[in-house]
């Protein structure tokens, strides 16, 4: 279990260059799985969970050669499936949420795909329904080990196109059916798909690869099958989470920063919401600009003068993976805050080690906690944490940055599977933060 010390109560300044989106690169790695021919990847991160997923890629028979810094070459086309019933890959399969999305393509294109019951945070239930529902209206089969936690399904005849109205928007449940019905027999209907941005990349990568594919970035997709998909380059968008925790992180040390090249037209609602709690952002150009909040920053309120509210919802919504970086940057803002998680169970119980640091928070049941900025009038204790997830554990880290004195954050794997070289490039900008 690693860990960092972070001297924090220190001013950062300068520039940051976003890394590739982890959320896109784990559907777009398992696309590769699509086609025999060469599919060049760009900008893929260079963190713990993406590194997984290229070991699970390799080790199932994908020729991976890495042409140069996030660029890599995929050549799927010997596949090892019997890695598929191996311990090594129970063992790999789930340790990521992220290997769920091998299913959809090996399934349409080998007629099976297994998964052991897929890791990532433990941020409360996350079922796999919609994912199978999916698969079976497509006509696979599916089976489950309850014992041993694995899921199949198969279909030696081939998928056939049908209508299904998902009963949740799930991102990966729909990028699994996405990647099946491009390669089934006839027409899929996907009403209620996910539609954000790294779902809309994999639909362009797939039509790039000659899939045919209408109404990408709608909830409503039609995908008329074809029988074969070949080769494509494809560059992944800049995280659009990690860009959100950049900003958090400069409202909550007073910090100016500007972060290059941030896809503003794939930012949906992020600027906006940073902007009511008070948080100036500025565009220029491509760049996102924060400057530094020396006066500190007000929540605004609603037309009706009732407390702000932020929420997730599916996207156009709010993303979920956010709602902790607001959380952590609400602890210093003038006015307060109501944070509703309305997705995840167990996403908001990292509250206590910020209330042991000195915050005013009331968590009010698993998914809601209202927040009373401290207006900078109090600062943040240090303390010694340890990082219950991804998302926590930035948001704590943020809040380390911020606090009087060396704080201590154990179980830092959490963050490295999402941030590359966090300790570097905060240090890069002037952070006072070692890896022990
Ligand atoms: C690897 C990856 O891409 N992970 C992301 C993906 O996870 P993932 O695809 O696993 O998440 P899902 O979209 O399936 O759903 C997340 C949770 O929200 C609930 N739910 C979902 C849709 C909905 O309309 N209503 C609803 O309540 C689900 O029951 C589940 O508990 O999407 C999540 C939601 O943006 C993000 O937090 C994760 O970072
Ligand atoms: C919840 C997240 O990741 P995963 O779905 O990989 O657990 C996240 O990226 O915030």
């Amino acid at each position: 279990m690693a860990t960092f010390q972070i001297e924090g109560g220190h001013s950062l300044k300068g520039e940051i260059v976003p890394q590739g989106a982890k959320n896109e690169a784990l559907q777009i790695l398992c696309a590769v799985l699509l086609t025999d021919d060469q599919v060049i990847i760009e900008n893929i991160p260079d963190i713990r969970d993406v590194n997984k997923l290229i070991g699970i890629l390799g080790n199932l028979g994908v020729k991976i050669q890495k042409l140069g810094k996030g660029k890599y070459s995929f050549v799927s086309d010997k596949l090892h499936l019997e890695y598929l019933e191996s311990e090594l890959f129970k063992e790999e399969g789930s340790s990521l949420r992220g290997s769920i999305m091998i299913v959809g393509p090996l399934l349409a294109k080998y007629g099976k795909g297994y998964i052991p019951r897929p890791g990532g945070d433990k941020i409360g239930r996350r079922r796999l329904d919609t994912h199978f529902e999916g698969f079976i209206k497509l006509g696979a089969t599916f089976r489950y080990n309850k014992e041993e936690r694995f899921y199949g399904v198969e279909a030696p005849k081939g998928l056939k196109g049908a209508y299904m109205l998902l009963e949740e928007a799930s991102v990966t449940g729909t990028a699994n059916i996405v990647m099946a019905a491009v390669l089934a027999k006839g027409e899929t209907t996907i009403y209620n798909a996910a539609c954000e941005p790294y779902l809309q990349q994999l639909c362009k990568m797939l039509v790039s690869m000659g899939a045919n594919i209408q109404g990408i970035g709608s909830n409503l997709l039609k995908i008329e099958g074809v029988d074969k998909l070949t080769g494509c380059t494809h560059r992944v968008l800049p995280d659009m989470i990690e860009i959100g925790s950049w900003i958090g992180l400069a409202a909550m040390t007073k910090s100016e920063l500007t972060i290059k090249n941030v896809s503003w037209d794939n930012l949906g609602l992020i600027p906006t919401t940073f902007r009511k709690l008070g948080i100036t952002v500025e565009k220029n150009g491509d760049d996102l600009y924060i400057p530094a909040h020396k006066n500190g920053y007000e929540v605004k309120s609603f037309i009706d003068g009732s407390i702000m509210n932020i929420s997730d919802a599916p996207w156009p919504g709010f993303t979920p993976d956010l709602l902790s970086i607001m959380l952590v940057v609400a602890t210093q803002a003038r006015g307060s805050v109501l944070i509703h998680q309305k997705m995840f169970e167990s996403r908001l119980f990292f509250v206590d080690k910020l209330i042991d640091m000195g915050a005013k928070i009331i968590l009010c049941d698993p998914h809601r906690a209202t927040i009373i900025g401290h207006d900078f009038k109090s600062n943040l204790k240090a303390t010694t944490m340890t990082s219950p997830d991804i998302r926590a554990g930035i948001s704590l880290l943020i809040a380390a940055l911020s606090a009087k004195g060396t704080s201590t954050i154990h179980n830092i794997e959490q963050i490295d599977r999402g941030y590359e070289d966090i300790d570097g490039r905060l240090r890069a900008i002037g952070a006072k933060i070692t890896r022990i």
